[in-house]
């Protein structure tokens, strides 16, 4: 089976797509918990699970031995798989790279160049692209980028008021999980071409969250910035943050900046304000007040944001949400919504309750969308592929 394998390596996870050479799926495999209790699931292009061979914890201590272990049971699973290209989610592309690039040793030395811009994602993304050249030397491999979404983006949403020297040397709002809202983006051309001609905004609500403002399916403004730390809280990171507090953490804490970096990518967020738990699931079932809390003010700074992003597109057509908590959760996707019928928002509680596509009364359209990063690295291999 001739196939192409997509990659996307997270901190701590790893996620897999298999793709045939017309782009239908074939399966999809998820690695959570690298370096502690790893866990492996493969399902196949119908989202049924598929038997795995047998995992030790030392199976998942590292990226590279996470991708081994999962590429063991895609072979298990899809006899007779034949890798013909391999597409790589690389959240850095800095200022020169946008399109989808094939990789080569020169790119390789540039993208790693870009680790100190995104310290949780960059150097996760490149060791799973070195684990995969070494298992698939024959394979042409190709990077796509989660900053080229929003490269066109206008300059007032890309620039910091800082010197021009800092422009200059990339100090710049870059924007993230463009794999994802290029995907939605996609959709809703297909699917609602009124609505992609609009003001549409994208709440990706995931690990990582972060909302995007879409004119006419064009990324012109979105809350993360330089950094995949701004704007939503996030299930570890601390999101928008005074800059005042940096200056306070330094002078007045002694804090270094490996302990300051560890603070707002490791230590905050969902799981700082709750001490509980990074995870949307066990915050919701929880009756601790400070999960309350958490949730609260997540949910205060995505409705905040809605407000922010619609001014900058000049009223909003339509509403999406998307990403683990955007899918899965109506809980949360009700208290965001509350209290925004000024704006147009409106939702239906038994469509929000089941999870349906349309999930809201009007006049402004609430969606749901399952995105599908895979899909956008697999056609970007396939074009490299047949051009
Ligand atoms: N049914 C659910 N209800 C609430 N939150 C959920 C549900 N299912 C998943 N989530 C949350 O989604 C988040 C993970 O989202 P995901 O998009 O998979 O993350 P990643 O950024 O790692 O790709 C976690 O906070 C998880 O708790
Ligand atoms: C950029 C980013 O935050 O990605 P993720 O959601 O995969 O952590
Ligand atoms: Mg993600």
């Amino acid at each position: 089976m001739r196939a192409i394998l997509t990659l996307n390596a997270g901190s701590s996870s790893l996620k897999l797509g298999l793709f045939s050479e017309t782009l239908e799926t074939l399966g999809f495999g998820h690695v959570d918990r690298i370096g502690g209790q790893g866990a492996l699931r493969v399902v196949d292009g119908a989202g049924q699970t598929l038997p795995i061979p047998d995992t030790r914890p030392e199976d998942f201590e590292t990226h590279a031995k996470a991708l081994a272990t999962a590429l063991a049971a895609f072979h298990a699973g899809f006899p007779g798989l034949e890798v013909i290209a391999v597409g790589h989610r690389v959240v850095h592309g800095g200022i020169d790279h946008a399109a989808p690039e094939r990789i080569t040793d020169d790119l390789m030395a540039e993208l790693a160049k870009l680790a100190p811009f995104a310290p949780l994602h960059q150097p996760h993304n490149l060791a799973g692209v070195r684990a995969a050249l070494d298992a698939f030397p024959d394979a042409p491999q190709i990077a796509c980028f989660d900053t080229a979404f929003h490269r066109n983006h206008p300059f007032v949403n890309d620039t910091f008021a800082l010197p021009r020297r800092f422009y200059e040397k990339g100090v710049r709002r870059y924007g993230f999980h463009g794999l994802s809202y290029d995907y939605i983006s996609g959709e809703l051309a297909t699917t609602e071409p009124k609505l992609h001609a609009g003001r549409v905004v994208v709440a990706h609500l995931g690990s990582g969250a972060s909302m995007c403002g879409l004119q006419g399916g064009q990324s012109i403004a979105s809350t993360m910035g330089f950094s995949a730390l701004d704007g939503l809280p996030m299930g570890t990171r601390s999101g928008q943050l005074d800059p005042g507090v940096l200056l306070y953490l330094m002078d007045q804490e002694g804090m270094s900046s490996g302990e300051i970096s560890d603070l707002l990518y490791k230590e905050s967020g969902l799981k700082g304000m709750s001490g509980l738990s990074n995870d949307m699931r066990e915050l919701e079932a929880s009756d601790d007040p400070h999960a309350a809390e958490a949730i609260d003010y997540f949910t205060f700074r995505i409705r905040r944001e809605l407000g922010a992003l619609a001014a900058a597109l000049g009223g909003l057509d339509a509403l999406v949400f998307c990403g683990g908590i955007g899918e899965n959760s109506a809980h949360i996707r009700a208290r965001v919504c509350e209290g925004m019928g000024w704006i147009g928002i409106t939702l239906d509680a038994g469509k929000n309750a089941a999870n349906a596509r349309h999930i809201s009364i009007g006049p402004v359209e609430v969606m749901v969308i399952p995105t599908n990063e895979e899909l956008v690295i697999a056609r970007a291999a396939h074009a490299v592929l047949s051009p």
